[in-house]
């Protein structure tokens, strides 16, 4: 009998101070903090009601901005539809020269734009940094890209007439992203558009859009034209805006990262006119471990793929498969390694975690938790709200043997819960990982080579990842199966969903010489 050390009834998590009320970092640049929408390239403070941007660690406001009426929209399209008659005729090297400018803006800003997301959305500011250079890095790629969009010729069956595409690109895009990732989510869809020759209005989420903001006022000073990129901002009218872009002849694709449930919406408003779709929601990503992996491994990458985010990334860990024989192994060795966190606001030193976004992402972790063990889980970690350093922090919390009936197997948590169960044969473990309407991301643990790539072909889910937790960078397609989505961002087909294919004939012609 193996004796595991349970931490049931306290948190092991060290905390490096009290609840801190106010924290507001230094910018070498100041210039980038911007307190305005941005429409055709000029900064847009309207008179009217603004929303509080409030830092999630203490509370403290640290933005009112516009909340611009639903006219603004309007504005923004226009802008970019004008704007898209001469972007759209710029050579691919132009544009791939704006978008390097860019990519090194952003590499010279990063601790600056850090800071940013850092502040706003409460990530640690390392792992703050890192996505800025991760956001950095779609621009980088699509600079590479942007001269490589080829076309095809056809051999028709008409022998006087010569068949050839191209692809052009798709028009004046509307975006809508979410806070988790507050500037990587916006470049990986801007930076294609770009990239093909089609003009932006985009809609951030309201709790973190100086982000956004900072990008733009980057974007310009990389060189690109008034109105290719647009900024329009809304805390209370957010339905209204998404409705607008669907609605608007003018906007020729709509782009949107968040919940299944908006993504739904959004499709179905999209219908009137047709619109091109890219759709990057939920995830409910299964981490199978068989008792043949690297057991220290397989826990260092669940800790990095769970708690990324503070286990607020459509890509967390959100079910956990541990081979039975090794489960309260790997159960105790991951509290282990948990209890060594140092949670805190993410701008001050040390902290390895942050706080939650918000009241609602917490009371949901608590409903799974809750959920979860009155249907018989067993609490290897009790976690819980840390009220000691701020409304909107949460220790993890880690269950094992939970029943798969439990909320967590069949919803994303999108915090920092890890929900253990068992099995015993890789047939059994497909059907666990399958058996959900989302297929974003899955991890798999093995030393076996056969069970890796026999597993790996099994599951339904965009991505596959092998013995490590990690896989997000540019070069990768990244997108979902199933109701987590379609559409592939990154790498060389990501450009593909900023363009159309067109076909153009040339008929009577004479015979081949
Ligand atoms: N697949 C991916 O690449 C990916 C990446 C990040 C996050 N996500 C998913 O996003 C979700 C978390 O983000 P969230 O809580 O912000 O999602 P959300 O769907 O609530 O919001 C996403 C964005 O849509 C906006 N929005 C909400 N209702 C809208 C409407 N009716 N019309 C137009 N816009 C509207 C929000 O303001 C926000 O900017 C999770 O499900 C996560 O898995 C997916
Ligand atoms: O939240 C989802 C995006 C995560 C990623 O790009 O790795």
């Amino acid at each position: 009998m193996l004796s595991i050390p349970v931490f049931v009834g306290f948190h092991p998590i060290t905390f490096p101070n009290p609840r801190m009320t106010s924290i507001r970092p230094h910018f070498d640049n100041p210039e980038l903090i911007r307190d305005a929408a941005f429409v055709n390239g000029e900064w847009v403070r309207s008179s009217g009601s603004t929303f509080e941007v409030t830092d999630p660690a203490t509370g403290q406001v640290i933005a009112k901005l516009p909340d611009q009426p639903v006219a603004v929209v309007d504005e923004a399209i226009e802008a970019a539809s004008n704007a898209f008659k001469s972007y759209r005729k710029t050579t691919t090297r132009q544009r791939s020269a704006w978008l390097r400018n860019l990519f090194n803006l952003m590499t010279e800003n990063a601790q600056d734009l850090g800071k940013i997301v850092s502040w706003e959305n409460g990530k640690p500011l390392a792992e703050a940094v890192g996505e800025v250079k991760y956001a950095a890095s779609y621009f980088e790629w699509f600079a590479e890209e942007a001269p490589r969009v080829y076309g095809t010729v056809i051999q028709p069956a008409n022998p006087s007439n010569r068949v050839f595409t191209e692809r052009v690109p798709v028009g004046v895009c509307g975006i809508v992203c979410p806070w988790n990732f507050p500037s990587a989510m916006i470049t990986r869809k801007a930076a294609p558009a770009f990239a093909a020759g089609c003009t932006v209005v985009l809609k951030p989420d309201s709790q973190t859009p100086l982000s956004a903001l900072a990008l733009a006022y980057l974007a310009q000073k990389a060189g690109f034209p008034p109105g290719v990129f647009n900024v329009v901002l809304s805390h209370t009218k957010t339905p209204e805006f998404g409705l607008k872009l669907c609605k608007s002849p003018k906007i020729r694709k709509v782009s949107f990262t968040g919940s299944t449930a908006v993504g739904k919406i959004l499709m179905q408003q999209s219908a009137s006119t047709l619109k091109k779709l890219s759709m990057e929601l939920g995830g409910n990503a299964p981490f199978i471990v068989f008792e043949d992996a690297d057991l220290d491994a397989a826990v260092a990458q669940a800790l990095a793929c769970k708690f990324r985010g503070m286990g607020q990334t459509c890509v967390c860990a959100n079910r956990l498969y541990v081979q039975r024989t090794v489960m309260d192994k790997f159960s105790a060795k991951l509290a282990n390694e948990v209890s060594k966190f140092v949670i805190g606001p993410g701008l001050q030193d040390n902290v390895t975690h942050g706080p939650l976004i918000n009241a609602k992402a917490i009371q949901k972790v608590e409903e799974h938790v809750q959920d979860a063990t009155e249907k018989g889980a067993k609490v290897v970690l009790a976690g819980g709200r840390l009220p000691e350093l701020g409304d909107n922090f949460y220790a993890p919390t880690i269950l094992s043997n939970v029943p798969s009936n439990a909320r967590v197997n069949s919803e994303e948590t999108f915090g920092p819960l890890c929900a253990i169960t068992a099995f015993d044969t890789a047939e059994e473990v497909v059907k666990y990982a399958n058996d959900t309407e989302l297929g974003l991301a899955s991890y798999v643990f093995s030393k076996n080579i056969d069970t890796v790539y026999t597993v790996a072909e099994a599951l339904e889910a965009g991505m596959v990842s092998c013995n490590t937790g990690l896989f997000s960078e540019a070069s990768i397609p990244f997108g979902g199966v199933k109701e987590s989505g379609f559409g592939r961002e990154g790498s060389l087909h990501g450009i593909e969903d900023y363009t159309v294919l067109k076909t153009i004939t040339i008929g009577g012609l004479p015979e081949r010489l």
